[in-house]
């Protein structure tokens, strides 16, 4: 059976690695210790789960809130939301439906968001705030994690300039299975695959359904937690780092007829960034594996039919 079709392992686990703690400083003994976790996390599984708290309870209620708002509206105002880039705007297919917004951590971008879905908007600026606010203090966590990775390869010099070529794309996911849908029977809510970005963060929603591939092809249900954020490495942060992380291969996989609600905080390189490793990751021990590419190019080539029919969009693309 091709391994896409397995029903998920019931006792792996993905590794859980506190970020809740408050002194959490570059140059810290916590810091040094959190680091190396991370490091063998994503070497081993390409993700994790991070728990971090400075997202407060209340706040994810809210965004769950705006969102159950959000996808209430009827859908010609939902293909309101709109991109200058693909796929940055409302999709819809199947049991999934997500709403985009680019620079998330912008609140003028984010009301610019809800001023498209309610011209006369009235009081849906505390939504937008609500959002800026979340996406504003994940962004915090993503930019700890990249600043871990990049160090525990000796490549912190780089730092700021990778990050001045990125920028943040939030989406609300919404999975509606049909109501007569048997409670044994199990749909996919998202086809099996890996973020073409750097940096995912997701959260879901009490109704568990994301599973990821470890490395000998078994897929690990994860459980939804309060506090619980799962980080995973995108496509571009793998070629970045000349394959020395994987990308995390997931997929939604939905049981019942429970309608599950998830957020996603991207860190994406802006469209004309060169994904290139540096020459500090590149030796006799590790030769060049990708091809520096233009990211806009990488986007476009998933969308072909080729790009889809890949196993791995990245090594179709990019291998040399
Ligand atoms: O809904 C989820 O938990 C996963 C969403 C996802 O994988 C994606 O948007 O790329
Ligand atoms: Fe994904």
């Amino acid at each position: 059976m091709d391994s896409d079709s397995l029903p998920p392992s019931i006792s792996l686990q993905l590794p859980v690695i506190d970020f809740s703690n408050q002194t959490l400083k570059p140059g810290s003994s916590k810091w040094d210790e959190v680091k190396a976790d991370v490091r063998k996390a994503l070497e081993d599984y390409g993700c994790f789960e991070a728990s971090f708290d400075k997202v407060s309870v209340e706040l994810k209620k809210s965004v769950f809130e705006a969102m159950e708002e959000l996808f209430d509206l009827p859908v010609q105002t939902k293909q309101r939301n709109v991109s200058s880039k693909p796929f940055h705007g409302y999709i819809c297919h199947n049991l999934y439906q997500s709403l985009g917004i680019d620079d998330a951590n912008v609140l003028v971008k984010v009301n610019d968001f809800t001023k498209q879905l309610w011209p006369d908007h009235g009081n849906k600026s505390t939504i937008s705030e609500t959002i800026h606010r979340f996406s504003d203090q994940l962004l915090e966590l993503d930019v700890m994690v990249r600043r871990m990775i990049m160090e525990s390869f000796g490549i912190e010099k780089y730092i700021d300039e990778h990050l001045k070529t990125t920028n943040y794309l939030f989406r609300m996911m919404k999975y509606t299975t049909p109501l007569d849908a048997d409670v044994e029977e199990t749909q996919v809510g998202l086809p099996a695959h890996t973020d073409k970005n750097i940096i995912t963060i997701l959260h879901q929603y009490q109704v568990d359904g994301l599973e990821v591939k470890t490395k000998d092809e078994k897929w690990i249900k994860v459980k939804p937690s309060q506090d619980s954020f799962v980080v995973m490495v995108g496509d571009s942060l793998c070629a970045l780092l000349n394959g020395r992380l994987p990308s995390s291969y997931h997929r939604v996989m939905m049981m019942g007829n429970k309608t599950r609600y998830s957020t996603a905080l991207f860190s994406v390189p802006k469209l004309e960034t060169i994904i290139d490793s540096p020459e500090e990751l590149v030796d006799e021990e590790h030769p060049r594996i990708f091809k520096p590419f233009d990211y806009k190019d990488f986007v476009h080539f998933f969308h072909t039919e080729a790009g889809h029919k890949a196993q791995s969009t990245l090594h179709a693309y990019a291998a040399l």
